[in-house]
């Protein structure tokens, strides 16, 4: 059995009274050349030609998101004052990664965030879509999940040792 067989095809062929049966059929076709084509890249705007570049770039994303976003800049703040906290209070190498890895799930949720909207702006505009409000409601919530989860984890691992310096 071809596991490969994509989910739409796998749909039309066990709809055989679709009316749009062949129809659908030639639009994947023509999507799977299309799609070879765009894993070429022909027509994208290359200009990181070498990992260096490619550095200089990522550094800009990042350098964007703290000059423009209000949420990643308080989220550099928090992260950085947990992390001095954790050694200062001289925790384990396993609480101190698991710390810095829930800082960097916030930043990179925040980053893709970022990205998003723009592409989303790219895309409609100042239009009003449902879809478009899906997915920035959809990426902002999926940076709260983790801004959520990396405040109980510093609750757990960092509070103990905060009451104990004030007790
Ligand atoms: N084109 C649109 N169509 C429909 N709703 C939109 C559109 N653009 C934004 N929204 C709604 O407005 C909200 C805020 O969008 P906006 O682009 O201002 O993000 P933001 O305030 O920069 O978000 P964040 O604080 O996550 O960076 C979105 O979550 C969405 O509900």
């Amino acid at each position: 059995m071809n596991i490969d067989l994509p989910l739409s095809r796998i749909f039309v062929i066990k709809s055989p009274q679709s009316p749009f049966l062949s129809e659908q059929m030639t639009q994947i076709d023509e999507f799977e050349e299309s799609e070879e084509i765009a894993s070429q890249r022909i027509n994208s705007f290359q200009i990181a030609t070498n990992l260096f570049l490619s550095f200089k770039y990522a550094g800009q994303g990042v350098s964007y998101a703290f000059r423009t976003q209000r949420n990643f800049r308080i989220h550099v703040i928090i992260g950085s004052i947990a992390l001095s906290l954790s050694i200062y209070f001289k925790l384990s190498a396993v609480a101190c990664s698991i710390i810095s890895l829930t800082i960097a799930l916030v930043l990179v949720l925040e980053l893709l965030n970022t990205a998003l909207e723009a592409v989303v702006d790219l895309t409609v505009g100042r239009e009003f879509h449902q879809l478009a409000k899906i997915a920035k409601d959809c990426a902002a919530g999926a940076v709260l999940i983790a801004a959520i989860a990396a405040l109980i984890i510093a609750g757990v691992l960092l509070l103990p040792h905060i009451l104990l310096a004030f007790a």
